[in-house]
């Protein structure tokens, strides 16, 4: 069972080509985001640790739960306050991955393994993966899209965009290219290929 690490950075389209595979083939899907957004709910470790750093400000009064816009506001200003967020979820999230991926490999029922991290180069996971894939989609295109869908400002995508890596140390840290700049039918088209259905 290949197991495939998927990156890129924010809005290239890891979840669109995520939801391609799920349709389309018989692929066991992780998702770090997912993962960390679990994590970091009240009651679990995550929530404690996070609050007990960034204070109770960030809490969302009527629910008790973490404010993400809040929460990303602050890390993607400030480069050390993000190094102590990555520094409280990134190992819980990477054991918990790697306890997925085990018990998937135990149950034996698919044929992929894929598991999808903006942040998978900076955190290794390429060392538990058999191949990696980096979607690729230019930065006009990114905007666009993350604007139209999810309303974000021009500030909060540079934002992110300076807390991730860039074009070209992800073209090298990975093994493939998918190009998602054009429309859903030339990015299946690739995968396609790749899976070679
Ligand atoms: C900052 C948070 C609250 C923002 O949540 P929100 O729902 O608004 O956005 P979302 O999670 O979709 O993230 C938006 C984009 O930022 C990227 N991103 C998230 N955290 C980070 C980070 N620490 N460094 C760089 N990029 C990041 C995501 O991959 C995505 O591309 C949330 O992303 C978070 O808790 N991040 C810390 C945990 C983390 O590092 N997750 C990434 C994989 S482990
Ligand atoms: N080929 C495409 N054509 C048109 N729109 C697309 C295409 N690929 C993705 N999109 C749209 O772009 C937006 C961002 O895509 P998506 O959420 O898949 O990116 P992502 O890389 O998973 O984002 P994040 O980094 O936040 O996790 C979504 O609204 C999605 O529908």
């Amino acid at each position: 069972m290949k197991v495939i690490g998927i990156t890129g950075g924010v809005g290239c389209g890891k979840s669109t080509v995520l939801n391609l595979i799920k349709e389309n083939f018989n692929a066991f899907i992780i998702m770090a985001d997912d993962v960390a957004k679990d994590l970091m709910k009240k009651g679990k470790k995550g929530y404690d640790e996070t609050i007990a750093f960034f204070g109770d400000e960030i809490i969302d009064e009527t629910t008790g739960e973490i404010d993400r816009p809040k929460l990303a506001s602050v890390i993607f200003s400030n480069p050390n306050k993000r190094i102590v967020l990555n520094s409280i979820i990134h190992p819980v999230v990477k054991k918990e991955i790697v306890s997925m991926i085990t018990q998937a490999k135990i149950d034996n029922k698919y044929d992929y393994i894929f598991v999808e991290a903006a942040l998978l180069l900076d955190d290794h996971y390429n060392v538990f993966c058999d191949e990696t894939w980096y979607i690729y989609a230019d930065e006009d295109s990114r905007r666009e899209r993350l604007k139209e869908s999810r309303g974000y400002s021009d500030e909060k995508i540079d934002g992110i965009i300076k807390s991730q890596l860039g074009e070209e140390e992800f073209k090298n840290g990975c093994d493939i290219v998918v190009d998602n700049s054009g429309n859903i039918n030339d990015t299946y088209a690739q995968l396609v290929k790749l899976l070679q259905m």
